[in-house]
C-alpha cells in the first residue's frame, strides 16, 4: 500500500493563494451574516461530531434492508439531539427554523440516500400547522413537535399523482357515529409513494375524497393513525408496506397504504379551510386551493435544496479540476496543466458556481414572498396565491431540472473518477432527479405557470392590471410586439430575455386562439403544450435574472471592492451564459446581429478567465465541511488520489485475498478444459 500523506495538496494551495477576495466575507453573505455562519458551524459540529453516528461507515455497501435500519438508527440519534438543541436555543418557531435550515446541509452527510423522517416535519407537521383549526392544532401540534408520533403526507395513489382531483380513496361521513369511514375501493386507489410510510411512521395525513349526505365534496385532509404506538403493527383495516427498490432515495422508505372500513373520529378531518358540521353539512373553503398549501410550501423550500445540491457538486468539480493534471495545451509543455486550464472545463464548472449564487438569491426571495402571502392568507386575503403558485411551480421545475443536468455535467467534468460512487455525484444526482418528479412532475408544473402567463397576457391585451412579476408583458403589448435592437448591458440582456418570454407567450396565446376555432380551449391548450412549457421556462429565466440583478445591486453596495468584483462577475457570467443558451428564442424577438453574438462569446471567455482565479475562493466560501461534501474528489485538502485509494480499500471484496466464488465457480471453470 502506498504511503498516504494528508497535507494540503500544493496545487490547491497555490490556487487559494491567488484568491483576491476575503473568503470569510463571502461566506458571511452566503449565510446571512457572521453570526449565522458561527451558528451554522456550531449546529453542524453538534450533529456531525457525534461518534455514535458512525459516519465513516460507507453505507453504499450495505444491503437495502441494512441501509434502512442504519438510516433509522441515525435518525433516532439526530432527532432527539435536535429536540434538545431546540429547547436549549429557546424553543421558539424561529429557533426551529434555524435548526431545520442548517440541517438541510448537515443531513446530506448523515442520510446520503434520504432521511426516513423527512416527511414528519417537512409535510405532516406543516399540513397540521396550515390546515388544522385551533382545537386540532392544540391536540396535534405538541405531539408532532415532540416526536411523540411520526407522520407522513399520503396523497399520491398507484393510479394518480398529478391529477389529484381524481384520487380514489374515500372518506365517507357517518353522522350516526360521528366518524369517517376510509376505504380503498380499487388497486389504483392504494396510496403509493409517500415517503417514510412503509415501516417508519405511525400516522399519516391522508388526502381522500370526502363523501357526505351521498355527495362527493372533493379531496380533504384527514389525520389517520396507521400503526399501533406500542407494537408498531398496522391498525385494524390498514394494509401498509414498502414499495421496493428505486433509482435513489433508498432510505426514504416510500410506502403503500390501503384502508378497509377504517373508522376515524370526526375531529380528525383538518378543518381550517373546508368544514363539515357534525350533521354532515359541508362548508366550502374561502379559497378552493387552500388544501394544496403544503405542496406550495415544499416547492418553495426545494429551491434551497437545489442550492445545497449544486453547491456540493460545484465544490467537488472545482477542487478536483485544480488538482488533476492532464493533456498539455502546448505540445512541448513539460508539465501537464491542471485540467481547469482547459477552457471547456471552465465552461462546465464556472456557470454552475454562478447559478448557485443566483439561485440562492431567488430561494431567499421566494421564501420571503411565501411568508408574506401566507400571512395575507391567514387574514383571509388570497389575491396573490395564484402568483405564488405560478412562480413556485416554474422555479421548482427549472431549478430541479437544472440541478440534475448540472450534477451530470460536473460528474462528467471529473472524468472516470467522477463515475466512482465515492465521488459523491451519484447521491447528488439521485436526489436531484427525484426532485424533478416529486412535489409536482416538472412538465406539469411548467404548464401550471404557463396557464397563469396566458391569462396574464390576455389581461395585458385588455389593459387590465397585472401582477408585478409579469409587468414586462405590458411593455410587449404597448410596443405591439415590435422588435427592438439588442442592448448588451446586463439590464439590456434582461430586456432581451423578457422580450423572448413575452414573444413566446404571445405566439402561444395566438396559436391557442387559432386552434380554438376547431377545438375546445383545453384541446387547443394541450396542442400548444410544447410552446407553453418554453413560455414558462423563459418566464422563469426572467424572474431569476431580475432577482439576481436586484439582489446583486444591493449586495455590492455593502461589500469590499474585491468581493464586489466577484459578484459583478457572477452576474456577468450568469447573464451571458443564459442568453447564449437561448439564442434561438432571442433571435425570434430581438434584433441581435452576428456581431452581438461574437461580442457575447468574447465576454463569456473573459469572464471565465476572471473566474479562473476566484472559483476556489467561492466554493471554499460555500463553507461545506468535508463531511457534507462527502466526496473523495472534493475534500478541502485536495488529496484526491489518496482518498480514492483509501475508499477502494473499503470495498468488501478487498477484505480477503481470494473470494469464495473462485473455489465455487472460477476454478472449476478454468480447470474444465472446455
Ligand atoms: C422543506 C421541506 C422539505 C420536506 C421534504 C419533503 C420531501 C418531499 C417528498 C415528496 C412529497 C410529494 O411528492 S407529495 C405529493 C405532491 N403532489 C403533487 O405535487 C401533485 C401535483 N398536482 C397538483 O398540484 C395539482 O393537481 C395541479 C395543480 C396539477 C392541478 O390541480 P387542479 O385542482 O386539477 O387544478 P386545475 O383545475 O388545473 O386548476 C388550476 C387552477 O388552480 C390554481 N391552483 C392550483 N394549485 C394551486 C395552488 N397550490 N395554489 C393556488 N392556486 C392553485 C391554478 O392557478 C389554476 O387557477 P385558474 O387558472 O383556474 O385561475
Ligand atoms: C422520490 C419520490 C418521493 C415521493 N414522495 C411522495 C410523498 O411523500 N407523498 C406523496 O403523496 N407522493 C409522493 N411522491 C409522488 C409524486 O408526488 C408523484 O409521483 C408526482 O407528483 C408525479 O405524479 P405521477 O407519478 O402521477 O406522474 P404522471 O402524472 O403519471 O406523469 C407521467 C407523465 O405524464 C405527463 N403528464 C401527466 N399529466 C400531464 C398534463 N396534465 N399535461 C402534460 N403532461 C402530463 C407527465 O409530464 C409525465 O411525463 C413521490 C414521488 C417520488 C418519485
Amino acid at each position: 500500500m502506498p504511503a498516504i500523506s494528508k497535507t494540503i495538496n500544493k496545487d490547491l494551495k497555490e490556487e487559494r493563494d491567488k484568491v483576491k477576495f476575503n473568503i470569510e466575507e463571502f461566506t458571511n453573505w452566503f449565510y446571512g451574516g457572521s453570526e449565522k455562519v458561527l451558528e451554522k458551524r456550531k449546529i453542524e459540529n453538534y450533529f456531525l461530531s457525534d461518534k455514535s453516528l458512525n459516519l465513516e461507515t460507507d453505507t453504499s455497501y450495505l444491503s437495502y434492508k441494512e441501509k434502512y435500519e442504519e438510516a433509522i438508527r441515525r435518525s433516532c440519534i439526530v432527532y432527539p439531539k435536535m429536540l434538545k438543541l431546540h429547547q436549549e436555543l429557546g424553543g421558539t418557531e424561529e429557533d426551529f427554523r434555524k435548526i431545520m435550515d442548517n440541517l438541510r446541509y448537515t443531513m446530506s452527510a448523515i442520510q446520503k440516500e434520504g432521511n426516513p423522517f423527512m416527511l414528519h416535519f417537512g409535510m405532516f407537521t406543516v399540513t397540521i400547522m396550515n390546515l388544522a383549526n385551533d382545537e386540532q392544532l392544540s391536540e396535534w401540534l405538541p405531539k408532532c413537535v415532540n416526536c411523540e408520533i411520526l407522520g407522513t403526507y399520503a396523497q399520491t395513489e398507484l393510479g394518480h399523482g398529478t391529477f389529484i382531483k381524481k384520487l380514489e380513496t374515500t372518506a365517507t361521513y357517518d353522522p350516526k357515529t360521528k366518524e369517517f369511514v376510509l376505504n380503498t375501493p380499487t388497486l389504483t386507489a392504494y396510496k403509493w409513494w409517500p415517503g417514510n410510510l412503509g415501516h417508519t411512521v405511525n400516522h399519516a395525513i391522508v388526502m381522500a375524497q370526502l363523501y357526505t349526505k351521498g355527495e362527493c365534496c372533493g379531496i380533504q385532509p384527514f389525520i389517520v393513525q396507521i400503526r399501533d404506538l406500542e407494537t408498531h403493527k398496522p391498525m385494524p383495516g390498514i394494509t401498509v408496506g414498502d414499495i421496493g427498490n428505486k433509482v435513489g432515495f433508498q432510505t426514504v422508505n416510500n410506502g403503500f397504504l390501503a384502508f378497509n372500513n377504517v373508522r376515524i373520529p370526526y375531529k380528525n378531518m383538518l378543518m381550517k379551510s373546508s368544514k363539515l358540521s357534525e350533521d354532515g353539512t359541508f362548508i366550502k373553503p374561502k379559497n378552493a386551493k387552500q388544501n394544496y398549501g403544503t405542496m406550495v410550501f415544499v416547492r418553495v423550500y426545494m429551491i434551497m435544496d437545489v442550492v445545497v445540491n449544486m453547491s456540493r457538486a460545484a465544490t467537488i468539480a472545482t477542487r478536483y479540476s485544480m488538482v488533476r493534471r492532464q493533456s498539455p495545451i502546448n505540445p512541448n509543455d513539460e508539465v501537464e496543466p491542471k485540467i481547469i486550464e482547459h477552457m471547456t472545463q471552465q465552461y462546465k464548472i464556472f456557470p454552475a458556481i454562478a447559478k448557485v449564487i443566483i439561485y440562492k438569491c431567488m430561494a431567499d426571495n421566494l421564501r420571503n414572498l411565501y411568508q408574506q402571502i401566507t400571512l395575507e392568507g391567514t387574514k383571509g386575503s388570497f389575491e396573490r396565491a395564484p402568483e405564488l403558485h405560478a412562480l413556485s411551480c416554474c422555479l421548482k421545475a427549472v431549478c430541479t431540472n437544472d440541478a440534475a443536468k448540472t450534477t451530470e455535467i460536473l460528474r462528467l467534468a471529473c472524468g472516470g473518477h467522477g463515475f466512482l460512487n465515492s465521488s459523491g455525484f451519484a447521491d447528488n444526482y439521485k436526489n436531484a432527479t427525484a426532485a424533478q418528479t416529486y412535489e409536482g412532475e416538472n412538465t406539469v408544473m411548467l404548464l401550471q405557470t404557463a396557464r397563469f402567463l396566458i391569462k396574464s397576457f390576455t389581461k395585458a391585451k385588455n389593459g387590465e392590471k397585472l401582477t408585478e412579476g409579469v409587468f414586462y408583458l405590458n411593455d410587449f403589448v404597448k410596443r405591439n410586439g415590435k422588435r427592438e435592437p439588442f442592448d448588451d448591458s446586463i439590464r439590456g440582456i434582461l430586456r432581451a430575455i423578457q422580450a423572448a418570454a413575452a414573444g413566446k407567450i404571445s405566439s402561444a396565446w395566438k396559436h391557442i386562439e387559432e386552434k380554438k376555432k376547431f377545438l375546445t380551449v383545453e384541446e387547443a391548450t394541450n396542442q400548444t403544450g410544447i410552446e407553453l412549457i418554453r413560455c414558462a421556462e423563459l418566464h422563469c429565466y426572467v424572474c431569476l435574472l431580475q432577482t439576481g440583478i436586484e439582489e446583486i445591486e444591493q449586495i455590492i453596495k455593502n461589500v469590499s471592492p474585491a468581493l464586489r468584483e466577484v459578484f459583478k462577475n457572477v452576474l456577468e457570467l450568469y447573464a451571458i451564459d443564459n442568453v447564449l443558451n437561448m439564442i434561438g428564442d432571442i433571435l425570434q424577438h430581438v434584433d441581435m446581429t452576428n456581431a452581438d453574438i461574437d461580442k457575447l462569446q468574447k465576454r463569456l471567455e473573459a469572464v471565465l478567465t476572471f473566474f479562473r482565479s476566484s472559483a476556489i475562493g467561492i466554493v471554499d466560501g460555500f463553507d461545506l465541511s468535508d463531511a457534507v461534501v462527502s466526496s473523495t474528489l472534493g475534500t478541502y485538502d485536495g488529496n484526491v488520489y489518496e482518498n480514492i485509494f483509501e475508499a477502494a480499500m473499503k470495498s468488501p471484496l478487498n477484505q480477503e485475498d481470494v473470494n469464495k466464488s473462485f473455489h465455487l465457480y472460477l476454478k472449476p471453470f478454468l480447470k474444465s478444459n472446455l
